[in-house]
């Protein structure tokens, strides 16, 4: 069965708590606004398309228990300020109100235009992919960062499902792991071959011509191609540039900012330094040692070979 990071049912949200993966699989129940708002900022779920798709749930359930919208609005707003499709789908669901249309259309609009953007990308981007291919991928863009499939772990499926003998390096993303619980799980699930490495590994892997290509997603691209994304991935593009591998983004149109020219004016969320320290009741630093969590890195255009969008390749450089 796909994997699925929510489900709309009988006026609820369900999330699976990506907290918890991969030892546990628990779904939660939400019912209002406010309960999604907390839900995405502790990052119960968390990648920006999946993170659109619930704010969008959210909003149409805080309306449906009489609150005010622009209350509405800005509390689901104000989470994670990072991801442009937290916008893209806020802004479509105060617009629908706005106009007196079916907010549950809209919202149910919004996941599976992001489910078949998803199943788009992977065939466009798969294109890109040799056969026998080492791919590396940073951070988790499968099916529980989206409305399913995935953006750039959607193109690694479909170039495993066309038999291209595909391997994947999976960065284990410090310091929240997503790729080492949450990417490392969804191919696990599907026996598609793979390895996690720490972060730091990538370079000498890509010196040593371990890596033909590097796949990652967004969580905001601006009018120029300037992408935004997991922590990390700045670094990866550096690499792969001086070791002449190709660094692909994938991202739906969900995911490009109009209103932003260069990647300098996206605000960089910073989360809590406990998050660098320890993990899971693990305490691995000194208490008193101060540090720094910055959620997300900018990579500019320069560094990026094709952007895949449901909409086709896009070479900003
Ligand atoms: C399809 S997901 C693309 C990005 O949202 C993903 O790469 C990422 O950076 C997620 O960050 P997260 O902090 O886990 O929400």
């Amino acid at each position: 069965m796909e994997i699925k990071a929510f489900r709309w049912e009988s006026g609820k949200l369900l999330l699976l708590d990506q907290r918890k993966l991969p030892e546990v699989e628990e779904w939660v129940v939400l019912e209002d606004h406010l309960q999604t708002a907390q839900a995405i900022k502790d990052m119960m779920v968390r990648g920006a398309p999946a993170i659109g798709c619930v704010a969008a749930y959210g909003f149409l359930m805080g309306v449906r228990k009489g609150e005010d919208p622009k209350v509405v609005y800005e509390t689901l707003k104000n989470t994670r300020p990072t991801a442009y499709n937290l916008f893209y789908a806020l802004n479509r669901m105060m617009e629908a109100y706005q106009r007196g249309e079916d907010l549950e259309a809209t919202a149910r609009a919004i996941e599976e235009e992001d489910y078949l953007a998803n199943r788009k990308m992977a065939k466009i981007g798969n294109e890109l992919i040799p056969k026998n291919a080492r791919i590396l991928t940073h951070c988790n863009t499968g099916a529980l960062a989206t409305a399913g499939h995935g953006t750039a772990l959607g193109v690694i499926r479909e170039a495993h499902y066309s038999n291209k003998s595909i391997f994947v390096w999976v960065d284990e993303t410090r310091p929240y792991l997503q790729g080492s619980r949450l990417t490392a799980w969804e191919l696990s699930k599907e026996n598609i071959p793979h390895k996690i490495i720490t972060d730091s590994t990538a370079g000498f892997l890509m010196k040593k011509g371990f890596v033909d290509c590097v796949i990652v997603g967004a969580d905001r691209i601006t009018k120029r191609g300037d992408v935004a994304n997991k922590i990390g991935t700045y670094a990866l593009s550096v690499l792969a540039k001086v070791h002449g591998i190709p660094f692909y983004v994938v991202a739906p149109s969900s995911t490009i900012d109009p209103n932003i020219e260069s990647g300098e004016d996206i605000p960089i969320e910073e989360r809590f330094e406990e998050e660098v320290k320890a993990f899971k009741n693990c305490q691995f630093a000194p208490k008193e040692s101060p540090a720094l969590h910055l959620a997300f890195d900018i990579t500019p255009a320069e560094n990026i070979t094709a952007i895949i969008t449901e909409k086709g390749i896009w070479k900003p450089s």
